[in-house]
């Protein structure tokens, strides 16, 4: 199994990387694991409690489960993938069941910051965007499809994303393999990445 991990800061387009890389190739041949499946179960909170957690911090990560749960994949067994919601800012309770694929891709801000996993990847891509541009897009997509206003994004931005950006995931360049210019979509990037996972395949 090759095993790539996509980092990169909220908004730099890595769902979107993703989805580019998965589009043509052979479909039940990669499969991918995202890190916002594994923020932590906060059942045990009330709403406005959840709302005041640092999502952009690595302890906000259920990190035992995600690694766990490669290990289980490279081993050959299914696992049950949490189902999160950013609107209750928690699990479902549902899972989803992700099977084992010659390519798996785990994608997510913070999953180069813990070392054990990062050992686990094969291959380790950085997506790079500017700030204003990720806050732009992060502005659109959080209202349109995650239930937030203007103030809560620009709020959230100032008290925590930003600084948790700063502190640990711009510094997780340092271990990327390879760092993907995304200002503006970059198909030769992707038909790269593309062709390493062929060659996989
Ligand atoms: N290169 C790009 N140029 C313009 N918009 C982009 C680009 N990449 C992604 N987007 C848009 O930015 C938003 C956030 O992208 P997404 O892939 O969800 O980022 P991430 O997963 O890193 O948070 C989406 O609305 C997406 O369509
Ligand atoms: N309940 C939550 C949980 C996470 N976030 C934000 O999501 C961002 C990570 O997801 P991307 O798809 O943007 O990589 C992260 O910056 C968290 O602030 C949230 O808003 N609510």
């Amino acid at each position: 199994m090759l095993v790539i991990g996509i980092a990169g800061g909220t908004g730099c387009g890595k769902t979107t990387v993703v989805n580019q890389i998965l589009n043509e190739l052979p479909e039940g041949e990669v499969g991918i694991i995202s890190q916002d499946s594994y923020y932590n179960d906060t059942s045990h909170l009330s709403y406005d409690e959840r709302v005041q957690i640092n999502f952009d911090h690595p302890r906000s990560i259920d990190f035992e489960l995600l690694e766990a749960h490669l290990k289980e994949l490279k081993k050959g067994n299914p696992i049950h993938q949490p189902v999160y919601s950013f609107v209750k800012h928690n699990r479902t309770g549902d899972t989803v069941l992700t099977h084992p694929r010659k390519v798996m891709i785990v994608e997510g801000i913070l999953i180069l910051t813990n070392p054990e996993l990062r050992a686990m990847f094969d291959i380790k891509i950085f997506v790079h965007a500017d700030s204003d541009e990720r806050l732009i897009r992060r502005l659109k997509r959080d209202i349109c499809e995650r239930g937030r206003d203007l103030d809560e994004v620009l709020t959230r931005y100032k008290t925590t994303l930003k600084p948790m950006h700063n502190q640990f995931i711009e510094p997780m360049k340092e271990f990327a393999d390879i760092i993907i210019p995304n200002n503006h979509y970059n198909t030769v990037a992707i038909d790269i990445v593309k062709t390493i996972i062929n060659d996989k395949l």
